[in-house]
């Protein structure tokens, strides 16, 4: 199983553009009013030439949901203690979290991962409830310095990549992301400041539900992050490193582990976004492979989908995380799959096609 950084950015292709076309041709002569389909067109021809097949398959689904911990809890940016990560990843194994009803309800499956939560889930690990993938007990403060090392860093993003790896080597045929880390809003708007080039103020949002002097000192959190770390901006693993977190780096690597086995990436909220940029900046091909699931009501997010110039399929006012707006948006992409697949063209339907005079179609 190759999961080496280095070797899996340089595997990663563009979507060919030929496959493009070629779809796009398919979709333009199906019996409907021509782009009457709207955005779900796009997800078609998109899906059809990641798989390079006019018949994509996305049955098999899996929402992966990272967990870890935030040194820079201890400035009080959430508004929930520490301790709520490792609760909810055992909600999540005993089935009763959102992100459990709603993968159901996508008939997809859920696969949730420690990558770095401050309490011992070793039990959990060892039943094979939860991936092992603990890359220390939590970052360190990034406040007053880096969150982690560069190795760590590394490891993380190469879980990812190993974990996708494994999915799709299961017969995985669609991922989406998904969070847990009580304090992550404030890591992940650190990235995106960083990345591009906005103020702290001009990115950083309620994460969990802060009040209003909360908020004033998350982004002052922030501001102090940035100046002591100094993170390089052209350097994607140093900024993950000194004002990341190991969730975040193990979602940019799953998504470069989809984009490199050619599988299509449903990206979730504000977090996985965040994932989504790092990816983005070690291989800026990935993009072509993600799929924005949603726009978060957390206040950077519209930011954030600009950066990585996607356009969510939903808007439904979510701030969760764990992976719900991409569960939700499955059964879109699902549809989106069986428009290129299954509808008849004009001339397989015996529909009579547009006039020649005045038509979008001519
Ligand atoms: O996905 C989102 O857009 C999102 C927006 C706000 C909060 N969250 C979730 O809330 C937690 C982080 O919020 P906070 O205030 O502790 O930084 C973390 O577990 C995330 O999954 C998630
Ligand atoms: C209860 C709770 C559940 C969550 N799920 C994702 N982030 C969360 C944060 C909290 C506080």
């Amino acid at each position: 199983m190759n999961t080496n950084l280095d070797e899996v950015i340089l595997g990663i292709r563009p979507v060919d553009t030929v496959w493009r076309s070629k779809a796009r041709a398919r979709l333009n002569d199906l019996a409907i009013p021509l782009n009457s389909l709207g955005n779900l067109l796009d997800l078609a021809e998109q899906l059809a030439a990641i798989q390079e097949s006019m018949t994509p398959s996305v049955k098999r689904k899996m929402i992966v949901t990272m967990a870890g911990d935030h040194g820079v809890c201890a400035e009080g940016v959430s508004a929930f203690p520490q301790e709520v990560t490792p609760q909810m990843v055992r909600n999540f194994v005993a089935g009763g979290a959102a992100i459990n009803v709603l993968a159901e309800a996508a008939g997809a499956g859920v696969t949730v991962v420690d990558m770095g939560v401050a309490a011992d889930l070793s039990d959990l690990a060892a039943q094979k409830k939860i991936l092992g993938y603990k890359v220390a007990s939590g970052t360190g403060n990034m406040a007053v310095g880096p969150a982690m090392t560069r190795e760590q860093a590394i490891k993380a993003v190469e879980a990812g990549i190993e974990i996708a790896t494994r999915l799709i080597g299961d017969g995985v045929e669609l991922l989406g992301t998904g969070d847990m880390g009580i304090g992550n809003t404030t890591p992940s708007a650190a990235l995106l400041s960083v990345f591009s080039g906005k103020t702290p103020r001009q990115v950083t949002g309620r994460g969990t539900g802060i009040g209003d002097a909360a908020l004033e000192n998350k982004i002052r959190v922030i501001e102090q992050a940035i100046a002591c770390n100094q993170p390089n901006p052209r350097d994607a693993i140093d900024v993950l490193a000194r004002v990341g977190g190991f969730e975040i780096g193990g979602i940019a690597g799953l998504i470069l582990g989809a984009a490199y086995h050619r599988v299509p990436v449903v990206v979730d909220g504000f977090i996985s976004s965040a994932g989504a940029l790092v990816a983005k900046k070690l291989a800026p091909a990935s993009v072509d492979y993600m799929i924005a699931a949603h726009q978060s009501l957390e206040f950077g997010h519209r930011l954030m989908l600009e950066e990585l110039s996607l356009r969510p399929i939903l808007n439904l006012n979510l701030r969760l995380g764990e992976g719900t707006g991409a569960a939700l948006a499955f059964p879109i992409v699902e549809a989106a799959s069986r428009v290129i697949f299954k509808m008849l063209t004009f001339t397989d339907a015996g529909v009579t096609g547009p006039g020649k005079e005045d038509s979008a179609h001519a």
